[in-house]
């Protein structure tokens, strides 16, 4: 699939309503694990692909200063919305970013937004997000993660499963994606690993592995 399938076919995906990825409270990996990364207080996390996501809002709640990037007003709007807030909306290039508080959502092509457009991060958090893409966008999104932000702290969830059970998405990324996408910027290391209750969609057998990335050379 390429990026202009991948973005009608998410469009279509908020347009009709079919969110099943969505969690209505904070992801138990997030809450559990996001501490690891030991960053200051205020910092700034990006959260790509975000859709309309709790976990914005659990950060926020944290003291971080969050950034979001999501193909579809439909979710930014919805998230705000839900908030009970009025975001200000300012056009950047190609995208709108959508702001109230602590929160920030670039919405349009994440492939669109530049690293002046972003600013500085200190961390990123990405669930769903990786495994969203089929496998050559996903190439590309780690390298265009990798130009926006440079490499810093990193929360990942990716789920593992054998493709062949389901086409996906969300699609399989297991460690050896992981190592050989992450691996040359960051130290790698697995913080969880946890069966899918009951299986992915009731269906396959699935993994989701928490990783923790931290840039290769810092702290050493
Ligand atoms: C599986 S959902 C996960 C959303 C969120 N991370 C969560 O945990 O609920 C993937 C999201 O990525 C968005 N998306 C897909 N391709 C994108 C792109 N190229 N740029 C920005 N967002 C994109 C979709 O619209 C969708 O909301």
């Amino acid at each position: 699939m390429d990026a202009a399938s991948n973005a009608v076919f998410w469009q279509e995906k908020w347009e009709r309503g079919e969110t099943g990825f969505h969690e209505a409270r904070a992801n138990p990996f997030l809450t559990r694990h996001f501490g690891a990364l030991d960053l200051p207080v205020a910092a700034r996390i990006f959260v790509p692909l975000c859709g309309m996501s709790q976990d914005m809002v659990w950060l926020a709640g944290q003291g971080y200063r969050v950034i979001g990037c999501e193909l579809s007003e439909i979710a930014v709007e919805r998230f705000f919305s839900d908030l009970g807030v009025t975001p200000d909306v300012v056009q950047v290039g190609t995208l709108r970013r959508f702001s109230a508080g602590a929160i920030s959502i670039f919405a349009g092509n994440i492939f669109d937004l530049t690293p002046d457009a972003l600013g500085p991060v200190e961390a990123i958090y990405d669930r769903a997000a990786l495994i969203a893409l089929p496998e050559d966008l996903r190439r590309a999104y780690v390298a265009h993660l990798l130009a926006l932000t440079g490499s810093v702290p990193e929360l990942l969830v990716t789920l593992a499963y054998d493709q062949s059970c389901l086409k996906g998405p969300p699609f399989s990324v297991d460690e050896g994606f992981v190592r050989e996408a992450y691996g040359e910027a960051y130290e790698i290391r697995r913080l969880e690993s946890r069966e899918v209750e009951g299986g992915l969609k009731g269906r396959c057998p699935a993994t989701e592995n928490v990783w923790q990335f931290s840039p290769l050379g810092a702290g050493s």
